[in-house]
């Protein structure tokens, strides 16, 4: 960072003269619950989400912006833990909190920015190609896990609880997919069907997912949830048959002609994955 907060804005270094930009809006009651994260996971969270999404261009975080807004009386001591969570998940990442903006509101509200740097290629969505293989980095279904539990009173088991409050996005695997060949990237937020829809779509290529190939989380219901669970914030990407592909990444799949769309174990995947305005 060239100029971090206290002016009228920040100033970032963009090797090549591009940023890459991004913004993901965190509502109270939507993403995340008072009476369910501490404070310093929702900073982390609301940090993840958004890191991820400029790792998932191939890109390097560089800073984060947020716009902040909390009812009157929120205690200083949990603004203070949020942001010590925001500034810890930027760490992962050698990015930095560059400024932001704070109102008065009826929930509490974390409209995030991040930006990042890009020494190569983008790696988008529309890169993938009949003949590549489809991997993935980091958990599926745990954070989902953890909502369906919460929403049921409970608290345990502890990391799957932990999956939802507290995302893990393996951003240092993913930052190197670019060097072994990544033709497509995306970080999981809704859904790893839904979501590996739209490199399908954007690709016009058909997607086959193996069932028996993609990692679970430890619940009964296992698959449906790591087919269908958002914000554990992995990462999907397509590869070059045969690449040798970077550490923590296993092949669930591959990429073949046909329409858009994706296919589990040869069938249409009907259903799930996050939609904000589906009737209840
Ligand atoms: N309200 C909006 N206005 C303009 N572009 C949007 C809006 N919402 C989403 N997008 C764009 O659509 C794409 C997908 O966004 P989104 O569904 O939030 O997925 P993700 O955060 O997982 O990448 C992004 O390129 C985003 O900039
Ligand atoms: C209280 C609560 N209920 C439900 C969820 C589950 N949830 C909320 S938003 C979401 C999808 C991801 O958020 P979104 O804003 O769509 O992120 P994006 O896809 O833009 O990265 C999920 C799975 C949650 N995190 N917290
Ligand atoms: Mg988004
Ligand atoms: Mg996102
Ligand atoms: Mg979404």
């Amino acid at each position: 960072m060239e100029l971090g907060p206290g002016d009228d804005a920040a100033i970032v270094r963009a090797p090549g003269g591009r940023v890459v930009a991004t913004t993901d809006l965190l509502v109270e009651g939507r993403h995340f619950r008072r009476d369910w994260s501490p404070p310093y996971d929702i900073g982390r969270k609301a940090a993840a989400q958004n890191l991820a999404d400029v790792v998932a261009m191939g890109a390097r975080p560089t800073a984060l912006l947020i716009g902040f807004g909390a009812p009157p009386g929120t205690a200083v001591d949990w603004v203070d833990a949020l942001c010590d969570g925001l500034r810890d998940e930027c760490a992962q990442v050698e990015a930095g909190v560059a400024g932001g903006d704070i109102v008065r509101a009826e929930a509490v509200v974390l409209a995030v920015t991040a930006l990042g740097a890009l020494d190569g290629p983008a790696i988008t969505r529309s890169g993938a190609r009949p003949g590549d293989v489809v991997a993935v980095a980091g958990r599926l279904g745990h954070a989902e896990a953890g909502v369906e539990l919460l929403s049921a009173g409970l608290r345990e088991p502890a990391d799957l609880i932990d999956a939802h409050r507290r995302p893990r996005p393996p951003y240092a695997t993913a930052l190197r997919a670019r060097e072994f060949g990544a033709t497509a990237m995306l970080d999981v937020s809704d859904g790893l069907v839904q979501d590996l829809g739209h490199i399908a779509e954007s690709a016009g290529v058909r997607i086959e997912i193996d069932g028996a190939a993609v990692p679970v989380p430890p619940v009964p219901d296992g698959l449906r949830l790591a087919l269908t669970g958002g914000e554990d914030h992995a990462f999907a990407a397509t590869f070059p048959e045969g690449a040798e592909l970077p550490a923590e990444w296993r092949t669930i799949g591959r990429v073949v002609d046909g329409p858009a769309e994706v296919l589990v174990d040869g069938r249409p995947y009907r259903g799930g994955g996050w939609d904000h305005f589906r009737l209840p």
